[in-house]
């Protein structure tokens, strides 16, 4: 290695003190979902990146989703699938099977590896510890929920004992009845809940574009209002809609920091949250 090179990692790395210290003690929530999960190589760089956001101090909590994969098992067993404004109309069988993937199968591996990377962590999902307690929100979805409320005390047991938890967007009603959760959704309200310094969303896209078939027209920073009018004129539509509207939730509810970054390009998280590079989206009040 030549001292040039060594120069450049060694700026980096100094370049992260600033950074380090505006999160260390500080909550720091990811979501995680969509296509960025289906690449195990991507899969191993953001539990890297989440591994070292613990160890340099920032009390970083994961929140999964996991559509592609419970679309795949929903097939295996010929269950159809039905999406009203982007969520899934939940049956008692679809209910099985999202709790069955995404508490399961992804929570679990999601925690294997991060323990494979030498970490500690613990998977839960919103029944646990009543984390995330909703109701139906409209009986035509089924069994989807509304989240009323967020019971942080979990959490903070879990990051006090040195853990990043990783939590699946399962949540529980009154009568003990598990309702699938939008994890975009379960996201944001966990971040404001905790009054989280940072919310990130790592999407398959760079951020908000103004023109959503040009990637090079990337719109770096958003206020809330500029959001509301992006919507109104049509600019923003699909599936950015509820990403972009938890965006919004979680800044106008007291998150400080909300992005949207491609979270198929490795270590995006590390290079937002760390260097002076700006990836995604920024959003601010
Ligand atoms: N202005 C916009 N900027 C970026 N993406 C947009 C925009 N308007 C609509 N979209 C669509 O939103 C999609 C991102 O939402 P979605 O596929 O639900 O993400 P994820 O699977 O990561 O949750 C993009 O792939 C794009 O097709
Ligand atoms: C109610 C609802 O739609 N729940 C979602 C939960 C998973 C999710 O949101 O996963 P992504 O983040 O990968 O899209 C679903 O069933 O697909």
């Amino acid at each position: 290695m030549n001292q040039a090179t060594n120069a450049v990692r060694a700026e980096i790395l100094t370049q992260a003190i600033p950074y380090i210290k505006e999160y260390a003690g500080k909550y720091v929530v990811a979501k995680y979902g969509g296509n960025a999960m289906t690449d195990p190589e991507l899969k191993k760089s953001v539990m890297q990146d989440i591994l070292l956001l613990r160890l340099v101090g920032v009390n970083v909590i994961l929140v999964h989703g996991g559509g592609p994969d419970i679309n795949h098992m929903l097939d295996a067993l010929h269950i159809e699938s039905h999406f009203v404004n982007g969520l899934r109309v939940t049956n008692e069988d679809t209910m099985e099977v999202v709790q069955m993937v995404l508490a399961g199968k992804i929570n679990k591996g999601l925690v294997a590896e991060l323990t494979a990377l030498g970490g500690k962590a613990a998977g839960l999902c919103g029944i646990d510890g009543n984390l995330i307690h909703v109701h139906t929100k409209d009986p035509a979805l089924g069994l989807v929920g509304e989240i009323d409320a967020v019971n942080k005390g979990i959490i903070d047991n879990l990051l006090a004992g040195g853990y990043i938890p990783v939590i699946s967007s399962v949540g529980i009603d009154d009568k003990g009845q598990p309702h699938n959760i939008n994890a975009d959704t379960a996201a944001t309200e966990i971040a404001a809940a905790l009054n989280a310094e940072c919310l990130v969303f790592m999407s398959n896209i760079d951020g908000v574009l103004k023109d959503k078939d040009n990637p090079c027209s990337l719109i770096k920073s958003l206020t809330v209002e500029e959001t509301e009018a992006l919507k109104k004129d049509g600019t923003i539509a699909g599936g950015m809609i509820p990403k972009v509207d938890g965006c919004t939730d979680a800044i106008k509810g007291g998150v400080k920091k909300v992005f949207i970054i491609n979270g198929e390009i490795p270590h995006a998280l590390l290079i937002e949250l760390l260097t002076d590079e700006g990836l995604g989206t920024m959003f601010s009040a």
